[in-house]
């Protein structure tokens, strides 16, 4: 199977170059990894163990199945066949222009080359090279498995066909290709996020506040803005009713005051430094970074989830990203209504699951018993559905975050206006977790009353019900 996989080179495994592996690894790639450090298989398990608990959460059905890993040995082993190529190694020009010449000497002339660089421009990257149009900056944002934004900058003399590619294929694991109109050093992202750097180590230097109190002053405010609404939507709204120009003319002016020491920057003594490692050491200190990671990324996923469920930002894109792995329910001899992982957020003060996202899981596969027979979002938009009016849920077995679940539904009885439908929920052993019942009425949406479904769809819950008729089925305990 995973011969047929594309294969992406990710090389230098570090922070970034593991990150970037495991998105394309859960997104189904075959990936190629180069990286010297005697460490690297060590770390990238790691890093890839926290992409697999994390990334499957965002999503209401499975990610394809994961692709396969192979450390290589050369760079010339990681190209050699790879449609996609990634360099993530330390910020060192000298080192890039190296390791780009290995990887020209053996991927294909037209394979996209993409470089996380944090502040290298693109022409400065492809000085130097035999293809420098297919060498762009693709800089990504800690954790690549989870936050989609990828600063897209081509350079002047760019292969528009491989750049144009390179974003399909970001696009297709899930990723945010942000064209940048033109190169600067440090694209537009790292713009920011230096200014504010540069701030909060005056704060911390001047004695003003502790990198605790600083990173309060982010997360209890502005950060939560940003996160939904960027700079400028946020600052309209802070204009009131008047809007933008009214917020510009009434704040404007303070951007000249001397509040900002923006282009200065503390010298970095030893006793600076040691003063913001020693209060980092008692913020954060009681965790391992392994274990701070894990708390990032609950936290993530916990926060895009929200936005997913608002259509909003990082959250629109995941649905979207979502609606191009949704597969149609398979129909064996049972139905495979549900396959997904359970999401942190889904979880409560017992640790497991809480009862009521049984009842939603169950839901979400009455639901796709409804699309199998044609009672889908068209057929509901013309005054027709399904309202259950009895149900049962049986819990068996724990069921933890990060979890698989499949859930496999049998129709019991599908006569007129009846539907009755039968779930069992396993995990990946295939131990069996809950099962669920309900007797679902068809009804006229105009009237609110039951009616007698459209020919198309009785004939087939009559058909679905008379070849599961046949099948073993639930014990009477089992049932309402
Ligand atoms: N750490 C961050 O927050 C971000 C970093 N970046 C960029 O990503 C790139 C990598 O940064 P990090 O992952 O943070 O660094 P890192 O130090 O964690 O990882 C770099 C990796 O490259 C490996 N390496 C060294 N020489 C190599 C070679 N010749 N061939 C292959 N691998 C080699 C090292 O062994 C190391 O594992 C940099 O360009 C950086 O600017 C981009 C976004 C965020
Ligand atoms: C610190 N940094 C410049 C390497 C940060 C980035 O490039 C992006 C990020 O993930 O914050």
């Amino acid at each position: 199977m995973s011969s047929a996989k594309k294969t992406a080179a990710i090389i230098g495994g570090g922070v970034i170059g593991g990150a970037w592996a495991a998105r394309f690894l859960l997104n189904g790639w075959d990936v190629r990894l180069f990286d010297p450090d005697p460490e690297a298989e060590r770390k990238m398990s790691e890093v890839l163990g926290n992409a697999r608990h994390a990334l499957p959460m965002l999503y209401e059905i499975a990610l394809p199945e994961e692709g396969t890993l192979t450390h290589v040995a050369t760079i010339s082993e990681a190209v050699a066949g790879a449609v996609y190529i990634q360099e993530s190694v330390p910020e060192r020009l000298d080192l890039k222009h190296k390791v780009f010449a290995k990887i020209e000497a053996s991927a294909a002339m037209k394979t996209p080359v993409g470089s996380s660089t944090s502040g290298f421009k693109p022409s400065e990257l492809s000085e130097g090279a035999k293809h420098p149009g297919r060498i762009f900056v693709a800089h990504p944002f800690n954790p690549v498995y989870l936050l989609p934004l990828i600063e897209v900058v081509p350079g002047p003399g760019a292969d528009e066909a491989a750049v144009g590619a390179a974003e399909a294929i970001l696009k297709s694991v899930g990723l945010y290709p942000l064209r940048v109109r033109a190169e600067i050093d440090a694209h537009i992202a790292d713009r920011f996020l230096e200014a504010v750097w540069r701030e909060a180590l005056w704060l911390v230097k001047d004695g003003v506040a502790t990198t605790e109190e600083i990173d309060n002053a982010i997360r209890y405010g502005f950060g939560l803005r940003w996160a939904q609404m960027g700079l400028f939507e946020t600052y309209r709204i802070a204009g009131g009713e008047a809007g933008m120009a009214h917020f510009i003319a009434q704040f404007g002016p303070a951007l000249k005051w001397p509040w900002t020491k923006l282009m200065d920057v503390p010298e970095l003594t030893d006793d600076l430094i040691k003063q913001i490692a020693d209060q980092s050491d008692t913020q954060s200190g009681a965790l391992t970074i392994r274990e701070l990671e894990r708390l990032r990324d609950n936290n993530l996923v916990a926060m895009m989830r929200a936005l997913k469920q608002q259509g909003a930002a990082a959250g629109k894109l995941i649905a979207e990203h979502e609606e191009t792995l949704a597969r149609p329910a398979a129909e064996g001899a049972l139905v495979r209504t549900i396959d997904r992982t359970v999401p942190v957020d889904w979880t409560d003060y017992n640790g497991h699951m809480n009862e009521s996202r049984y009842g939603q899981v169950f839901s979400d596969a009455a639901d796709a018993m409804m699309r199998l027979v044609g009672a889908d979002p068209a057929y509901i938009e013309s005054g027709k559905s399904y309202f259950t009016v009895d149900s049962r849920i049986r819990y068996l077995n724990e069921t933890l975050a990060g979890q698989r679940i499949l859930v496999d539904s049998q129709v019991l009885e599908g006569k007129g206006k009846k539907y009755r439908v039968f779930h069992r929920m396993k995990n990946e052993a295939g131990e069996e977790l809950a099962t669920g019942e309900q007797l679902m009425i068809h009804v006229d949406l105009t009237t609110r009353r039951s009616s007698v479904p459209d020919d198309a769809v009785l004939q087939k819950v009559e058909a679905l019900a008379a070849a599961h008729a046949v099948l073993p089925q639930p014990d009477e305990r089992e049932l309402l």
